[in-house]
């Protein structure tokens, strides 16, 4: 079962977002000066066009100089430009390296039992994609919007400047505009919400086939896994199918609302210029103001459309904000290494327990075997042990300490969980044995699980990738170095070859040399060989003791015991 990843809300994101901005004020301040008069300088045009056509018809001055006033103007609009536009693209730039240091800060503080839980999809596309769209609208939205706004303020003071009839006609011919955007913004979040929650899924899909390519070659899962991706790829295209139409009725309607204040300036413009109320060049140039206005007011639909995209990006990157962060860690140190598990329940769903109250007591230096069938919750339990999830009720202790609360460098030394999931870093081999410790010591540690190809700690495992003994071998290895008193060993070996599994066996052998074993037994002959056997069944512990005790007992354990000797 996952969990799904939270999603800021509006306000969140807002206030997010205003943070952002505030970290970088003197580059916005720049941004929004620069842009103003750029603006200005665009403004200078169709005044004195409107001039030219005035000396054209013998009402104005010289032509020639109004002309390069015109070549002025256009120049220094695009000085300004250009620089507004370096300075704001740094800025986003650097806006988007702070909210990926950020993002990846929120996702290594999440409890390790949470990041097991929610879709890797998921987090992978709020981390890439999700950013994506927010660093690029905040690099270009600022710059866009200031532009457009203050060339709109600006050309309807300069329309109502010139003629004031004619300045409140076409401010009033561009209000369907309002009502247009209006319609448009109450269903874009929504819509944009549910598109990117279908890329996640989609993403998700496509990780897991991939990362299951053997189960499903060996299960013959192929059409499950081709009927799962489709129904992921249709979501996508029926979410992405609610946006666009949502565009194609929003941008029509606000092209066709353009022509309005047009057609009215001219009828209005007209009649007041036959009656010689104004002169035919205002008349023009109130209309290429009003032409002048569709540029600023298309960019700043385009942005608030954007807007509502990205806001949804931003608002599913901010989401990873609302999971609490792991509980703050224990000041304590363990007494001892004696680990107690008492009454211990736990759900990975709330109201659903997977362990009813289980008691056990680790002695120290035993090698304790945990038995039972799938799903009786053995992992789950090791998993308490180890540190990795806190208990629903109950306590998991160490020394007197619970487990969970140790800082990771306390955990280390005391309990190490080895799994056959063996992560291996793009990074040198010495980075990946992870403790920091002299040369020597590395050697001697690969030494120990006999990893003889390891004589290179600069080896880069990105470009020279390890082989699945030798990661296994890179695992043991950190578990000599953070020589924990304790280990939990589940699946260890399980599902690695034959001939890689006695190599890893023997490493295995002596990493545990002198230290606490619990083995999570898939073959009983573990379980034969351990110091005490815990039998365990639907989240209980129904049977504790020493493999001849529960022979003798000829209870469950018995059971298995028999039928699987018979068997081999
Ligand atoms: N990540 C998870 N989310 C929800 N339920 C889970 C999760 N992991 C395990 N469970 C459930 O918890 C119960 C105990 O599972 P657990 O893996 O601990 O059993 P197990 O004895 O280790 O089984 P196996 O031998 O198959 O690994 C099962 O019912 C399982 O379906």
């Amino acid at each position: 079962m996952t969990t799904t990843l939270p999603i800021a809300g509006q306000r969140v994101v807002g206030r997010a977002a205003l943070r952002l901005i505030a970290a970088d004020k003197p580059s916005v301040v720049a941004i929004l000066v620069l842009n103003s008069l750029a603006a200005v300088a665009g403004l200078g045009a169709p005044w004195l066009l409107g001039r030219i056509v005035d000396t054209v018809t013998g009402k104005g001055g010289a032509v020639d100089r109004l002309a390069l006033a015109v070549l002025a103007c256009a120049v220094a609009q695009l000085l300004l430009t250009r620089f507004a536009l370096a300075i704001a693209y740094r800025f986003g730039e650097r806006t988007a390296f702070r909210i990926r240091e950020d993002f990846l800060r929120r996702a290594l503080a999440l409890p390790a039992a949470v990041v097991e839980r929610v879709p890797a999809g998921d987090l992978a596309a709020r981390g890439t994609t999700d950013i994506d769209a927010v660093a690029s609208t905040l690099r270009d939205v600022l710059p866009g919007m200031t532009v457009g706004a203050v060339q709109i303020v600006f050309i309807c003071s300069a329309l109502l400047v010139i003629n004031p009839l004619l300045g409140v006609v076409g401010v009033l011919g561009l209000s369907g505009i309002w009502f247009v955007t209006r319609w448009y913004l109450r269903r874009a979040r929504t819509a944009y919400l549910a598109e990117g929650a279908a890329n996640s899924v989609l993403a998700d899909e496509l990780s897991a086939t991939t990362a299951g390519a053997r189960t499903i070659e060996a299960f013959a899962l192929r059409e499950r896994r081709l009927a799962a991706g489709h129904a992921a790829i249709a979501e996508t295209h029926r979410t992405r199918l609610a946006t666009l139409g949502l565009r194609t009725v929003f941008f029509p309607l606000v092209e066709t609302s353009y022509a309005v204040p047009v057609v009215l300036v001219l009828l209005v413009g007209g009649m007041l210029s036959i009656g010689g109320r104004v002169s035919l060049g205002t008349v023009v140039a109130a209309v290429l103001y009003l032409r002048q206005l569709v540029g600023p007011l298309d960019s700043i639909l385009i942005w608030i459309e954007q807007l509502q995209s990205s806001s949804a990006s931003f608002a599913r990157v901010e989401g990873l904000a609302a999971i609490p962060a792991a509980a703050p860690a224990a000041t304590e140190a363990p007494r001892d290494d004696r680990i107690e598990v008492r009454g211990v329940r736990y759900a990975y769903e709330p109201g659903h327990d997977v362990l009813h109250g289980v008691d056990l007591t680790i002695r120290p230096g035993e090698r304790l075997a945990i038995v039972g069938l799938s799903g009786a919750g053995k992992s789950t339990l090791g998993m308490l042990v180890a540190g990795v999830d806190r208990p629903t009720a109950g306590t998991v202790t160490v020394g007197g300490v619970p487990i969970a609360d140790l800082p990771p460098d306390e955990l280390r030394r005391q309990v190490v969980l080895v799994t056959q999931e063996h992560h291996v870093f793009r990074e040198s081999l010495r980075d990946n044995l992870i403790v920091a410790a002299p040369d020597e010591e590395l050697h001697e540690a690969l030494k120990t699980v006999g990893a003889d190809w390891a004589d290179d700690l600069d080896r880069d495992l990105a470009l020279h990738p390890l082989d699945g003994a030798q990661a296994q071998q890179v695992a043991l290895a950190r578990v000599v170095l953070s020589d924990p008193h304790t280990v939990i060993l589940d699946e260890a070996t399980a599902l690695l070859d034959p001939t890689v599994a006695r190599t890893a066996e023997r490493a295995l052998a002596a990493v545990l040399h002198e230290r606490t074993v619990i083995a999570i037994a898939h073959r009983l002959q573990t379980a034969h060989d351990a110091d005490r056997v815990a039998v365990m069944e639907d989240g209980r512990i129904i049977e504790l003791g020493t493999h001849d005790e529960l022979v003798a007992a000829g209870g469950p354990y018995a059971a298995l015991w028999h039928s699987w000797h018979d068997g081999v």
